[in-house]
């Protein structure tokens, strides 16, 4: 398995109050799968993307991605495997507003002293069609525009694992499924494993499996 959850429990604290959003989750993932979460709103689908990223810990239980086990690293360690290994798409594209187009895409593959970055993220750029706006920065740049740079951004530094969360879900319905097009594209070229958040059963439908996360559990769809 690339990605295995055991027994993770984890709880938030909001006051005196402590909510359980997992009491003991349990999920596997093989390379090069790509699989779609749904769920209500509040079910704890951001937290489980957050969990597999490594930037919230679980309250007990493990992570293993890749064979290395996030009990075993240090934070500064977590926080070197995560820029070298994972991807994230966000809903609100979360592209530095100084940046360019470029220099968004070049950013991971800097942090993971990647050759060639600029070659790389001219070739990503052109294949998500923005080879015209390089030099665009965020505010110059539509939400289609956006999101497919950070779609760019996201496989630049070939991760293992690409996390998406609500990626088409601030795009009209016609460029959200063009974006999606191109992510979907991208993934499957390069084999990257996909895990992807979302309340539309259309995207979903676009993943091999769907899960839906309901009471602290994942159920097969
Ligand atoms: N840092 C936090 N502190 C306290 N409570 C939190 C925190 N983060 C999330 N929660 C609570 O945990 C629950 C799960 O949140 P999460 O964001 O994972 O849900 P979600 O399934 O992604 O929801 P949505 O579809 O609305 O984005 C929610 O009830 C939320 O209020």
């Amino acid at each position: 398995m690339m990605l295995e959850l055991k027994s993770l429990k984890k709880t938030y604290q909001q006051g005196d109050e402590k909510i359980e959003i997992y009491n003991d989750l349990n999920f596997s993932l093989k390379e090069g799968e790509q699989v779609a979460i749904m769920g209500k709103s509040g079910a704890g689908k951001s937290t489980f993307l957050s969990l597999v990223s490594g930037i919230i810990k679980a309250d007990s239980g493990d992570i293993v991605l890749n064979n290395i086990s996030y009990n075993d690293l240090q934070e500064n360690e977590l926080n070197d495997f995560r820029a070298s290994n994972i991807g994230f798409i966000f809903q609100n594209f979360h592209l530095v507003s100084y940046l360019n187009a470029l220099e968004n895409v070049m950013l991971p593959a800097k942090v993971c002293g990647i050759s060639n970055p600029k070659e790389k993220a001219i070739e990503l750029l052109k294949a998500v069609g923005l080879e015209h706006r390089l030099n665009h920065i965020p505010s110059q740049l539509s939400g289609g525009e956006k999101q497919r740079v950070a779609i760019a951004r996201a496989l630049i530094h070939n991760p293992k694992i690409i996390l998406a969360d609500e990626p088409s879900g601030n795009l009209d319905e016609e460029t959200g499924i063009a974006v999606m097009d191109k992510l979907f594209e991208l993934i499957k070229q390069n084999n990257t494993t996909l895990i992807l958040v979302t309340h539309s059963k259309d995207v979903a439908a676009r993943c091999e499996k769907t899960y839906q996360l309901a009471h602290g559990v994942l159920n097969l769809c």
